[in-house]
């Protein structure tokens, strides 16, 4: 199991119970759709697995071992990608290119392989074009693919995506639609979208009332 979420219970401070017993596993091969109402806590399930937030009970088990400090977490936020709900909240740099370079040059890489595979990622989401331009004057739809392509930079083993269709135009959408259907990785992905998780969730879970039902 890549991912393995036993019985979180979650609230924000001061506020009412968002996940009450919610219970998650992830297999390879895997890509597994997160449907559920507004403010069900879809975006909290995916912060506690990455360890942004903690739960207040329950564990999370990430690539083989539990995972409760910070430091246990740095590993799994390597290795499991997640790209935020706003694109806001990810990008940081002034252009894509850097943005997009960020993930592997801390990684490691040197500034050529950076380069390189900056240019391989914009071109496989079909926005090579977008690569000199300034960060914060994006749109919407165009700085969501460019969350996702900061994201796939870093080759993560797992990806966690928070409604990665969302402001994309049709043309967008069918291009993601086919990458994501043929990237190896497991994924875990929130969705609206009824057509696009048609598409490409291979298992299906709602989040109601704190908890996950199949
Ligand atoms: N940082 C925060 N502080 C306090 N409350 C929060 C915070 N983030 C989210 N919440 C609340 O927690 C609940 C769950 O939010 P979450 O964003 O996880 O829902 P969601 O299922 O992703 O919603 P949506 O479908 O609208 O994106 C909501 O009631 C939300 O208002």
């Amino acid at each position: 199991m890549l991912i393995d979420l036993r019985d979180l219970h979650f609230a924000y401070p001061g506020g009412a119970p968002v996940l009450r017993g919610a219970s998650l596993t992830l297999a390879a091969g895997e890509r597994l759709a997160v449907t559920g109402p507004n403010g069900s806590g879809k975006s909290t399930l995916l912060q506690l697995a990455v360890g942004l937030i903690r739960p207040s009970a329950g564990k999370v088990v990430a690539f083989g071992q539990e995972r409760r400090r910070e430091e246990e977490f740095h590993e799994v936020r390597r290795r499991a990608g997640l790209v935020f709900q706003d694109p806001d909240d990810q990008l940081f740099c002034p252009t894509v290119a850097e943005d997009v370079a960020f993930g592997p040059l801390n990684l490691g890489r040197s500034r050529a392989e950076a380069r390189a595979v900056v240019e391989e990622v914009l071109a496989r989401l079909g926005i090579a074009h977008l690569r000199d331009r300034v960060t914060h004057r994006l749109s919407g739809g165009e700085k969501r693919l460019v969350t996702l392509a900061a994201v796939l930079a870093m080759e993560p083993e797992v990806l966690l995506l928070d409604e990665p269709t969302t402001g994309l135009d049709q043309a967008n959408e069918e291009r993601l639609t086919a990458l994501l259907a043929g990237l190896p990785q497991a994924m875990v992905f929130v969705s609206h979208d009824r057509s696009f998780r048609g598409r490409l969730a291979t298992r299906e879970l709602r989040l109601q009332e704190g908890r996950l039902l199949s």
